[in-house]
């Protein structure tokens, strides 16, 4: 097993909402509705949850597929998904200082840097960095001096020409006018010169805030479901693979036909698929350009949503098994999006259930099938088939979930809360309790 290390990846109130139609016919959808969860170096998190529950959704909105409406997100630390409305109103509440806000805001920039106005946000950016905040004050107090003495110079200038015209056979005022007139030329020069400073340091700066950005969310990748819509039938295994050095400004064609080889090779195909056409591949194949796609960035954190669903039974495992290996011999982190809960429990350490835009609980992999505690969860546990079919024709009808009829939320309502170590439900306090009663009694 791969050693499980740093948090990744942090995951602050996201919500994602999907609205359509105009006043009364406004219908919102609550795709993703406040989750928060991390993402460890080196784990594979399983999001579960029945089709329409917003996983999908919770990817794309991780990745910036989706302009999240709501939240905040971390990857490697930096806020990649910053959320300044709610960081107004704690602002307003007192509930962060001044200088948090301003961080959000500054996070907000940097999020918009990767949408196509990426050169128009990051000039933003580069204006209110601190640091080239000062460094272009120091350059404007020189140019305000220097105009100063501009000022001043020309004003010498017309009095020494004066004193001249009234004596032109005086040889030393001659030489006055002409010292007069390369001081004033050189202090022009010292303004434009500062000037010149102030464009180079903003230049820079945004250079800076670019690659900065790029590097980042380059190490974000997605694996998607449709292995055969997610590829495009124009292009050549090489330049989908190929695509995204590109974008990332690499110009170097023997580099890029040696990483495009390398990622060929990772993923389980030869050289010689590289000028092939996708429709030349099978699904499973398919797959596997799309994870060598990815894995061409050197991703830290894969998002792969559905990755096998789309696929044959008999070539899932070996998906699966390319992905663990990539987590073992690379120590990619793996957000695993999927509805196959027997391979989210092969396949998991860590697992997050997903009802309706909500995360209703999350916990070890052997908690949640061991143990599992919201109602939602143990009726999705129970779903899965057996592979004994005397067991499955004895065990009767599947526990359906009824959240009217589960929960009395009348008085309290339920908040995410820490019933053990590292396991988490959706719970109010009375429940909290029974939950807590029940991991003791099972301990016994
Ligand atoms: N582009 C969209 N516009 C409007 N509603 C959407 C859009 N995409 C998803 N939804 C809705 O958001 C909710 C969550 O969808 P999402 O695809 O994230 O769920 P999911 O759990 O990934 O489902 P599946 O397993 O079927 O992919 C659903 O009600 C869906 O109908």
């Amino acid at each position: 097993m791969a050693k499980i290390g740093d948090e990744i990846l942090r995951v602050e109130h996201l919500k994602h909402y999907f609205t359509s139609g105009r006043g009364k016919k406004k219908i919102v959808v609550k795709a993703v509705d406040d989750i928060s969860f991390s993402v460890y170096k080196g784990e594979v998190f399983s999001l579960v949850g029945e089709s329409g529950c917003g996983k999908t959704t919770t990817g794309r909105a991780i990745i910036k597929l989706y302009n999240a409406t709501g939240g905040n997100v971390f990857f490697h630390g930096q806020r990649i998904i910053a959320d300044v409305r709610e960081a107004k109103k704690m602002l307003k509440a007192g509930e962060i200082s001044r200088e948090d806000y301003k961080q959000v805001i500054y996070d907000k920039k940097f999020e918009r840097v990767v949408t196509p106005e990426m050169k128009k946000e990051a000039k933003a950016l580069t204006e209110d960095s601190p640091d080239v905040q000062e460094r272009l004050k120091e350059f404007n107090d020189k140019i305000d001096d220097a105009k100063k003495r501009v000022g001043e110079a020309e004003l010498e200038l017309q009095r020494v020409t004066a004193e001249a015209q009234a004596d032109p056979t005086n040889k030393e005022l001659k030489e006055e006018v002409k010292k007069a007139k390369n001081n004033l030329v050189s202090t022009k020069k010292e303004v434009r010169l500062n000037e010149i400073r102030i464009k180079r340091v903003k230049h820079i700066e945004r250079r800076r805030i670019l690659r900065r950005n790029k590097d980042l969310m380059r190490r974000m990748q997605m694996i998607f479901q449709d292995p055969i819509a997610s590829l495009n039938p124009r292009m050549t295994v090489k330049e989908i693979i190929a695509e995204g050095l590109r974008i990332n400004g690499e110009k170097d064609e023997a580099e890029i036909d040696r990483r495009v080889k390398e990622s060929l090779k990772i993923v389980g195909l030869v050289p010689e698929h590289a000028a092939r056409y996708p429709h030349e591949f099978s699904g499973g194949q398919r797959q596997r350009i799309g994870i060598a796609r990815a894995l061409v960035a050197n991703p830290s954190f894969i998002i792969a949503d559905e990755p096998i669903s789309a696929l044959d039974v008999s070539i899932r495992a070996q998906v699966i098994n390319l992905l663990n290996d990539l987590r073992e011999n690379f120590g990619v982190t793996i957000l695993f999006i999927a509805h196959d809960l027997s391979v989210v429990k092969y396949f998991s350490d860590r697992v997050a259930v997903m009802y309706f835009g909500k995360i209703v609980e999350i916990g070890d992999k052997d908690k949640i099938f061991d143990n599992p505690l919201h109602p939602y969860t143990l009726s999705l546990i129970d779903s899965i088939p057996h592979p004994d079919p005397l067991y499955e024709q004895a065990r009767g009808e599947i526990k359906r979930y009824n959240p009217m009829k589960q929960h009395d939320y009348s008085v309290e309502g339920p908040t995410l809360r820490e019933v053990e170590p590292g396991h988490v439900v959706l719970c109010n306090t009375k429940e909290f309790e029974e939950y807590q009663a029940r991991i003791k009694a099972n301990k016994k």
